[in-house]
């Protein structure tokens, strides 16, 4: 229920109700946006998507308490004459729209820099000539490797977190070569950043920039065979889900050595929240947003959700859970990776006053039991029909 009370920034100030254009809105994240500013707050929103699956429980019945606060628009931003409408329309745009599994970085890199930097383009575009306040989702991808990374495997540097810990105003953007093709996301979005952050420093745009690090959650990506196609890939946190529910061994590429820190989305929701309403605060950063304590492996990660899910289904795990693959195997050609993210929130305490909460045995409890409520009849029923030949 949205609170009757008047809601007051970070600095006591009352928040005047807006009317927010979510671009991208019937995604992960936006799902999850959505849901939070219809429960929480009395702004509108103009919900922009070609899906709205994720969001479909928020637009009907007409009885819900913010009947009327959402309107769902199905529009292609790459070809819609109605997007600079509802831009002007709004007092604050959110862009999430975007390729972003990396699964496609390699095999599709024409589709993820068109999705990346030229359908945003027109969004940055309006927002400026408009005169609109913009908040635009990049990634933590535009740091890429890790300085740390080059240095030899037993050097003691690697434990300084000079050579690790990315900042937003000090680290640099450390790509691989052009062949590696993974990085076609993460040069797209380090460009439509630049071009934000020059509207900005130019031509006046209000502007927040925010740089998730592996936010995950409920309705994150898709089951493939179930709501997404068979032979897709997603990310991380729907493909392990996938084999826990299939009782197939959880695959790690190249070994799984690779380091992540998650963040619960609904941690990270909170803070996206905080920059909606501090405009004074957010505008003109680029934030950081993850959980530096959740650091793992990707190997770590498995061996945890596998423990979580054996609780939670209450079946034993597999006597063997995982099995090794090439990235080359798993995501073709061009495939890289960055070794380690852990972002540095000195910007987002000082400016916002976030910091994340659940930690990562909580979250993939919670995030698992979802799965398994909402995915295992399903997988169950599949798996027993026998197989066309
Ligand atoms: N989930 C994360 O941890 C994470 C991490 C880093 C960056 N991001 C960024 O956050 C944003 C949202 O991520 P997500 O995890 O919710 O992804 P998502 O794929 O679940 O959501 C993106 C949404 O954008 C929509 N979309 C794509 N192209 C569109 C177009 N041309 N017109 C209209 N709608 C379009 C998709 O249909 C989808 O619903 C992306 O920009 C992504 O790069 C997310
Ligand atoms: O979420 C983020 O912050 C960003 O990172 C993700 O990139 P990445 O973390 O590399 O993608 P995941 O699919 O979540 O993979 C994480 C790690 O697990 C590995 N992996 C993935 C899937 C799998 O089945 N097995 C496996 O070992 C990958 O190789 C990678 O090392 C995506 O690029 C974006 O959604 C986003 O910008």
């Amino acid at each position: 229920m949205a609170s009757s009370t008047v809601r007051v920034d970070l600095d006591g100030k009352p928040i005047n109700q807006l009317t927010i254009c979510m671009i991208g809105a019937g995604g992960f994240i936006g799902s999850h946006l959505c849901e939070k500013i219809l429960n929480e707050t009395q702004h509108k929103i103009l919900a922009l998507d070609v899906y709205n699956d994720k969001i479909k429980h928020l637009l009907e019945p007409d009885s819900l308490s913010w009947a009327g606060r959402i309107q769902f628009h199905r529009i292609n931003i790459k070809h819609d004459s109605r997007l600079e409408g509802l831009i002007k329309m709004s007092d604050l745009t959110i862009n999430l729209a975007a390729i972003c599994t990396p699964a496609d970085y390699n095999t599709r890199p024409l589709d993820t820099i068109y999705s990346n930097f030229v359908d945003a383009l027109p969004v940055v575009k309006y927002c400026s000539e408009n005169g609109k306040r913009l908040i635009h989702f990049s990634t933590c991808e535009v740091y890429g490797k890790t300085i740390g990374s080059f240095l030899p495997k037993d050097s003691p540097l690697r434990q300084d977190p000079a050579y690790y810990m990315l900042k937003e105003d000090a680290s640099p953007c450390i790509f691989g070569s052009i062949e590696k093709q993974r990085w076609s996301y993460a040069c797209a979005k380090q460009l439509i950043e630049r071009l934000v952050y020059a509207e900005g420093a130019e031509n006046g745009l209000e502007f927040t920039i925010v740089r998730p690090f592996n936010w995950i959650g409920p309705r994150m990506d898709f089951i493939p065979g179930v709501d997404g196609p068979s032979e897709g890939v997603p990310r991380v946190l729907a493909c392990f889900s996938n084999a826990l529910l299939r009782r197939e061994p959880l695959k790690l590429v190249d070994g799984g050595e690779s380091q992540r820190t998650f963040v619960y989305i609904k941690d990270a929701i909170e803070a996206v929240l905080l920059m909606i309403e501090n405009p004074s605060r957010a505008n003109g950063h680029i934030f950081n947003v993850g959980n530096p304590n959740n650091e793992v492996t990707v190997r770590q990660l498995a061996e945890m959700m596998t423990a979580v899910y054996a609780n939670v289904s209450g079946e034993p795990a597999l006597e063997k859970p995982t099995v090794d693959v090439s990235s080359k195997e798993f995501y073709g050609e061009g495939y890289d990776d960055s070794d380690k993210r852990i972002p540095d929130m000195t910007i987002i305490n000082r400016q916002l006053g976030w910091n994340p909460k659940t930690s990562l045995w909580d979250l993939l409890d919670s995030t698992l039991t979802y799965q398994h409520k909402t995915y295992a009849e399903a997988i169950k029923k599949m798996m027993s029909q026998p197989t066309t030949s």
